[in-house]
């Protein structure tokens, strides 16, 4: 691997670079006009860091606490589909090297390696928890299996995808027909490489998921068959906040798909503000979409996130180094975020507050929060 790589933007390019073109874009598009998608990342260059000086940071503790343990900083690979297009081995990949530095792994329903494999390959490199994203289907029965199977191999909580009753308007798949080549299954979806391959990619997801799903169908439905945490992926507003808390949800991710489904929704740093105010403790709230540098974690946890979620970085760092690219991905954030916590003169992550960042104003000086 190259020691060229210095920042999630290297990653970026040597992943690009080595992909073939419509794997490419599937990556790193988003939906419609990008709008969402550009955002996500640019939003976070509004606000600025009042560092507090002159105080001792030679021990710096970046470690949160998540499903009952310590992980090394608050940043996780969100559940992101098809790893095995950016690397053979794929979601085995990303276990092993979230567990290798410490932190949880969140498995799409769309992995291409069954969620046993998955949980097995992390904890045969050290600690990890897991969880399991799911999308609400037609078939209850099958939808039911995901979960149980998801628990028996260990997974700590369904983060249920509320965003996606149906795929965002994708025009670059469209295009290039995407769909994953031969011999690629949906282990979780128990499809064949055969099924995948007779439908289009947006029709795959269509017949399988359900546009019909509820807070009222889904939420008690899964109460009652697993005892995993149920969160909730997808949220943007405080009204959807304080409807996961109605339900009893044990957490929310405020997250727009990394701008993958309705185009024009805001940042998710622009929307975590409002939601995280109406959470007042009573739900958890974690955020994704746009976290390339410790800054941007930085930024994210003084505005009330408790932890942070990478998706497309993970698989840049597949299509890099398999494991090792994953590793080193992480490796980047996190050296990144703990100089940014000595910098800012914070020795624990309960001292990222607002009183520390600053909002850029057009027309004035800087506004404090
Ligand atoms: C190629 C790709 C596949 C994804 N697959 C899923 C998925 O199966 N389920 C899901 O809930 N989110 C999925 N996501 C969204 C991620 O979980 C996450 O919300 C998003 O990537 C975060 O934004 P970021 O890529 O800017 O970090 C996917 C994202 C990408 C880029
Ligand atoms: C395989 C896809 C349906 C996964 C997904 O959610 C996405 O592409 O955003």
């Amino acid at each position: 691997m190259s020691n060229k790589i210095l920042n999630i933007a290297d990653l970026q390019e040597s992943a690009s670079n080595s992909l073939p073109v419509s794997v490419r874009d599937f990556f790193n598009s988003g939906a419609t006009n990008q709008v969402t998608l550009h955002d996500n990342y640019t939003a976070y260059g509004k606000y600025r860091l009042l560092p507090r000086v002159l105080k001792d940071v030679s021990k710096v503790n970046t470690s949160i606490s998540l499903f009952g343990r310590d992980i090394l900083f608050p940043l996780c690979a969100s559940p992101a589909g098809l790893q095995v297009l950016a690397h053979p081995d794929g979601e085995l990949a990303t276990s092993r090297a979230c567990a290798k530095t410490g932190v949880n792994m969140g498995v799409s329903s769309y992995t291409g390696n069954p969620v046993e494999q998955i949980t097995e390959a992390g904890n045969e490199v050290g600690p990890i928890n897991h969880v399991m994203q799911l999308y609400s289907m037609n078939d209850k029965a099958k939808q039911e299996r995901i979960v149980r199977r998801a628990e028996a191999a260990g997974c700590k909580a369904i983060f249920l995808t509320a965003d996606s009753p149906v795929l965002g308007v994708r025009w670059n798949e469209w295009r290039s027909g995407f769909k994953p080549p031969p011999g690629i299954g949906y282990p979780m979806y128990e499809k064949t490489s055969d099924e995948i391959q007779a439908q289009s990619h947006d029709d795959g997801f269509t017949s399988t998921n359900s546009d019909s799903h509820s807070w009222a169908t889904e939420i008690p439905w899964l109460r009652s068959i697993t005892k995993m945490e149920v969160w909730i992926k997808g949220v943007l507003t405080p009204e959807d906040v304080e409807t996961a808390v109605e339900y009893g949800c044990d957490g929310v991710i405020i997250s727009n798909h990394g701008g993958r489904q309705l185009d024009e929704t805001p940042a998710t740093i622009d929307a975590l503000p409002a939601c995280a105010k109406v959470a007042r403790g009573r739900i958890r709230i974690h955020i994704d979409g746009g976290i390339r540098s410790g800054a941007d974690i930085f930024k994210a946890l003084a505005l009330g996130a408790e932890c942070c979620w990478v998706g497309r970085p993970v698989l840049w760092g597949l299509a890099h180094g398999g494991q090792q690219g994953v590793e080193l991905m992480f490796k980047i954030l996190y050296d990144d975020f703990k100089r940014c916590m000595q910098l800012t003169g914070c020795k624990s992550v309960s001292e990222i507050r607002p009183e520390l960042l600053a909002i850029v104003n057009a027309h004035g000086p800087l506004a404090r929060l």
